[in-house]
């Protein structure tokens, strides 16, 4: 077994100041000892699967495309810090600008002239950018590789950009939806290039082998591309031992100062004042006005900053049951009313409240299973696409197709509250789920309970030792991992290959951590060899947004 570490990459940094004193002038009078402060650029360590780590795979390829070095493009930071006639040659306004790609992050990259005559080329980072957009932008941020900007004006438009199709007052202002002028199949294969280009740059050893990778299939689209996010956390702040006598912004933080958007005028700051959230979903859009409304009142109570959850709560009841809201059970109106919306389903009706306590219970209601979870607590947040990834990880965990249920065995690694481990608990005789959260785990038993599953187990504990406790035989079991962004750790890898099961199907909303696990897994860990990837998915959970989550399903290559 190896127990090399996977590498982290010094990519960005921060400004730290240097105190230099001038030399003593040698008179004895310390009064004139003054002290000089020099701003320095302190690299930092980037995790390479997070935005800034991949900027850097995405600054080398615009490199590798143009036959630039890094000497060609860095940017004299002491300058840029210390002196500030080089800070205003570097921060300016460029024009005829053409993006040339996008980063993981949505944001437009593209390269333009170098102010120091010595140089090439810059590579600059342009928020709401689209492929083949020329543009107007301000330099306002550098870094020793690339510079930020904001989009002043679009000169002329990518074939990509339809301006008409926003549907937000506050887009290409508000950092939380990237794409919503580009049409619908084009966010989708947009998120197919990100994945495509998470494992060229993270699985370097997969990419490098003919075959090992297959074709990333086509990104399954969201039922709903509007309307569908189920929790939202407006923020506010309050300026520090101030007493503050107007209001402050409640919304959702901006990005950058830019004036694209012509027709509508929107106050800076950094935080939006954001009334209505077009991707929330209505019942959630109701509690954010709820919020609004009684923060409108008590800001003058709040000695600092902070964010509001709103999560929505679904009741299902019978077709003509009456309705009952429980006092405090959700967001009131002004007149102290709960507010509620209701759909019917054939037999059933769906009652929507909105929830604010995070320690309050909530359900959702999913292909006709009902979960309950702590509102603070992880969940899913795009209800409507849920059906359709379920099917799919369903779909991917038989090991043969002609075995009976009752000789396969299912193991949920990072289950939350018990979705996988509950909606796939039918095809296999045991579901053995682990999470590191206790009051994660006492929701997934009672989910179990209450959808009347009886082969499901439920362990708190680390994933990383989760191989101790589990019996079921390897050759007879799949594994779902669904960890958190940073995704899964060497440990956990290492074990994961030690049990050699069947089938494994990982589910990432970082698909760059992702592919970085596949490709150690694969590569690095004493059983990784005998699996192959079997397919690789993205499931469009964040409509409008960068966001995509992927599914890679590893299978155990046949023996000869
Ligand atoms: C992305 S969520 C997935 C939850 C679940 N599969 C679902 O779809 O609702 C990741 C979960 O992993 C849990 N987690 C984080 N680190 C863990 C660890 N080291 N071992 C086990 N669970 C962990 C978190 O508490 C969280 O519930």
């Amino acid at each position: 077994m190896t127990d090399k570490k996977r590498p982290i990459s010094p990519v960005n940094g921060e400004v730290e100041h240097e105190i230099i004193k001038k030399p003593n002038n040698g008179n004895g009078n310390h009064k004139n000892n003054k002290k000089i402060i020099k701003r320095k650029y302190k690299a930092k360590d980037v995790d390479p699967t997070a935005p800034l780590g991949v900027l850097q795979f995405e600054i080398d390829e615009i490199l590798s495309n143009h036959q630039l070095t890094r000497e060609d493009i860095t940017n004299n930071m002491s300058g840029i810090l210390n002196d500030e006639t080089i800070q205003k040659i570097y921060h300016r306004i460029v024009s005829d600008v053409t993006i040339e790609s996008l980063s993981s992050n949505g944001d437009g990259l593209a390269l333009i002239p170098h102010p120091d005559p010595t140089k090439k080329f810059q590579i600059v980072i342009v928020p709401f950018g689209l492929p083949g957009d020329k543009v107007e932008i301000r330099v306002f941020k550098s870094h020793p590789l690339y510079a930020e900007s904001d989009l002043l004006n679009i000169i002329q438009a990518s074939e990509y950009r339809d301006d008409s199709l926003i549907n937000c007052k506050y887009f290409g202002k508000c950092s939380g939806c990237q794409y919503q002028n580009v049409n619908y199949d084009q966010q989708l294969i947009f998120k197919r290039k990100t994945i495509e280009n998470a494992y060229k740059f993270l699985a370097p050893l997969l990419s490098a082998t003919k075959g090992a990778l297959p074709s990333v299939r086509s990104t399954e689209p969201s039922p709903l591309q509007y309307k569908y996010r189920t929790k939202l956390t407006p923020h506010f702040n309050i300026p520090f031992k101030k007493v503050v006598e107007e209001r402050p912004n409640l919304g959702f933080g901006s990005k950058g100062r830019p004036t694209w958007r012509k027709d509508v005028d929107i106050k800076d700051g950094s935080i939006l004042d954001i009334e209505e959230c077009v991707i929330g979903t209505p019942i959630i859009n109701q509690g954010m006005t709820n919020e609004r409304a009684r923060f409108s009142q008590e800001f003058k109570k709040y000695k600092k900053g902070a964010t509001i959850l709103l999560r929505e709560d679904t009741k299902v009841i019978d077709k003509d049951e009456e309705i009952i809201l429980a006092p405090g059970s959700g967001s009131t109106d002004v007149n102290g009313e709960i507010s509620h919306l209701q759909s019917q389903l054939p037999e059933k009706q769906l009652v929507k409240t909105c929830v604010t306590a995070s320690r309050q219970i909530v359900k959702e209601y999913v292909d006709g299973y009902t979960f309950e979870f702590s509102a603070g607590e992880f969940f899913q947040n795009n209800n409507s696409i849920l059906p359709r990834v379920i099917d799919y990880v369903r779909s991917n965990l038989s090991i043969d197709e002609n075995d009976a249920k009752d000789s396969n065995y299912l193991v949920d690694a990072y289950c939350g509250s018990g979705l996988f481990s509950i909606t796939c608990s039918q095809n296999v005789s045991k579901v053995i789920g682990v999470e590191v959260s206790a009051d994660s785990v006492k929701f997934a038993e009672r989910n179990a309970a209450s959808n009347k599953i009886e082969n499901a187990k439920f362990i708190v504990g680390k994933a990383e030792e989760i191989f101790k406790s589990i019996d079921t035989p390897a050759d007879r079991t799949s594994v779902i991992l669904d960890p958190p962004r940073k995704g899964c750790d060497d440990v956990f890898l290492n074990q994961l290959s030690d049990y050699n099961p069947a089938k494994i199907v990982y589910i990432s909303c970082n698909v760059h951590s992702q592919a970085r696990d596949v490709d150690w897994f694969i590569n690095k860990t004493d059983n990784g060899n005998k699996y192959y990837v079997e397919s690789i998915k993205g499931f469009d959970f964040f409509p409008q947004t960068h966001h995509v989550e992927s599914v890679a399903v590893l299978a155990l290559k046949k023996q000869d």
